[in-house]
């Protein structure tokens, strides 16, 4: 009878594994045909959207301007293209409709990426970050971006800055790793050194815009691009970009993070046209298509997230002093290291690692905002928001 009982019972357990086996399978199987459907269908629309709206990928900025179809509708006669029209509108509603009941999606996929705190890890795993830029003018920004990226969860924080700026920069804090090389005449090769070390990039706070400054950082560009390491570009790295698109073009782990001014530069640089100011999705989802799909984020009063539109309207507050672009691109540079290194262990999937990481940042920086505004009112400085980062953290992603 014991017998008979023992047989029962592993044979339902049995039973039981196989029923979970072919279930999770067939779950398996679903998640991919959905993912390559919609896969399917943004990359068409994609292509449309490339097409049709005069922000085909140049790399020269000499190209002849475009008519732009996008920055109205075709008029009703031309049947095809209001065909095209409808898809197009169809590709930004799609992406749209992300605006709202998809934020706890996206929480959930940058809670997601999160690496978890363990004692088997060690120093360094969690992020080295390397930031590009630190000029006589700016010491304040390269410091605002690599203290953030610490303050994340980053493990270790690079600056690479000129002379002059780096024993100020170190003075701020020493938490930093500061190499003064940023003028140096083999400032490219004293750099590159450590590109096999760094995890992410960011590229651009307070680099200013020298030439020599600017032409060793787009051949870090283009050696961390040849290393597939992700690169945030920002403040001047966006300069750069404005002048050398070519440069991250195309590069799927590349995130530009322009504020409105720097964004319409590189608008009518790529589109030689001014830009329709009063629908900024629409303007991002050219520039984004003309710069390859690589994502780009609109930051303002909402910050537009592309591929697809994303938006993040995290509650900041009204306090806009200098800096807070830096700890978002600080964050971002960790967050797309993790973002990546969870795509790569099938961590996250049905959705670009580099607009997690986007999204991720920009609601931690804009809970940082609010935070601080809270406790500073008008006197909120960048410093008070970095203060903010821990709480602000376990608040949105660890909660
Ligand atoms: N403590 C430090 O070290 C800091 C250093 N920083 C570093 O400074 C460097 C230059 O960066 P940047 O942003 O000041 O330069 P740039 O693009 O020429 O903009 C200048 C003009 O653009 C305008 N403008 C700006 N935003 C706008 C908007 N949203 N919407 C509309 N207009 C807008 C505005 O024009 P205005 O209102 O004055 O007419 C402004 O005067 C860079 O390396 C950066 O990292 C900063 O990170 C701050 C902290
Ligand atoms: N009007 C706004 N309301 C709420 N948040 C905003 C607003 N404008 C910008 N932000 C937030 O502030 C952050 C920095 O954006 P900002 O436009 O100040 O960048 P920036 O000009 O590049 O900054 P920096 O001073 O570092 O150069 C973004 O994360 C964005 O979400």
């Amino acid at each position: 009878m014991e017998k008979l009982m023992e047989q029962f019972l592993e044979q339902s357990a049995q039973a039981e594994e196989n029923f979970y086996r072919v279930e999770e399978q067939r779950l398996q199987a679903e998640d991919r045909r959905r993912e390559a459907e919609h896969a399917r269908e943004l990359h068409m629309l994609q292509m449309l959207a490339q097409v049709f709206s005069s922000g085909r990928p140049s790399s020269s900025s000499s190209s002849p301007p475009k008519p732009s179809p996008l920055a109205r509708p075709p008029h009703r006669s031309s049947g095809f293209r209001c065909q095209v029209w409808r898809l197009l509108e169809r590709y930004y509603s799609l992406g749209s409709s992300s605006l709202g009941g998809m934020d706890d999606d996206v929480v959930s996929l940058v809670k997601s990426i999160v690496p978890p705190l363990t004692s088997k890890k060690h120093k360094g795993q969690d992020g080295r970050i390397g930031i590009i830029g630190g000029c006589k003018d700016y010491t304040g920004a390269p410091y605002f971006a690599a203290i953030s990226a610490l303050k994340v969860g980053g493990d270790l924080s690079h600056v690479f800055c000129t002379k002059d700026a780096a024993t100020v920069i170190k003075s701020y804090s020493p938490e930093l790793i500061v190499h003064p090389v940023l003028d140096s005449p083999n400032a490219v090769e004293e750099i590159e050194k450590w590109l096999p070390r760094l995890h992410g990039l960011v590229v651009g706070p307070g680099l200013g815009r020298e030439d020599f400054l600017l032409k060793t950082a787009k051949a870090l560009i283009e050696r961390s691009r040849a290393r597939d390491i992700p690169i945030v570009i920002d403040a001047d790295g966006l300069w750069l970009v404005t002048h050398q698109p070519a440069v991250i073009q195309g590069y799927q782990k590349g995130i530009l993070t322009p504020n409105f001014m720097e964004f319409t530069r590189l608008f009518e640089a790529l589109h030689h046209e001014p830009m329709n100011s009063s629908d900024h999705q629409r303007s991002v989802m050219q520039l984004s298509a003309a710069m390859g799909n690589l994502t780009l984020v609109l930051k303002g009063e909402q910050d537009l997230i592309s591929d697809g539109i994303y938006s993040c309207s995290v509650e900041g507050s009204g306090r806009r002093c200098g800096g807070q672009g830096d700890l978002l691109s600080g964050s971002m540079g960790v967050m797309a290291h993790w973002a990546h290194a969870a795509s790569t262990a099938g961590l996250i999937r049905g959705m670009n690692p580099s607009v997690v990481a986007a999204f991720g940042a920009c609601s931690l920086t804009r809970q940082c905002n609010n935070q601080a505004f809270q406790r500073h009112g008008r006197s909120t400085t960048t410093s008070d928001m970095i203060q903010e980062i821990g709480p602000a953290f376990r608040k949105l992603f660890e909660s």
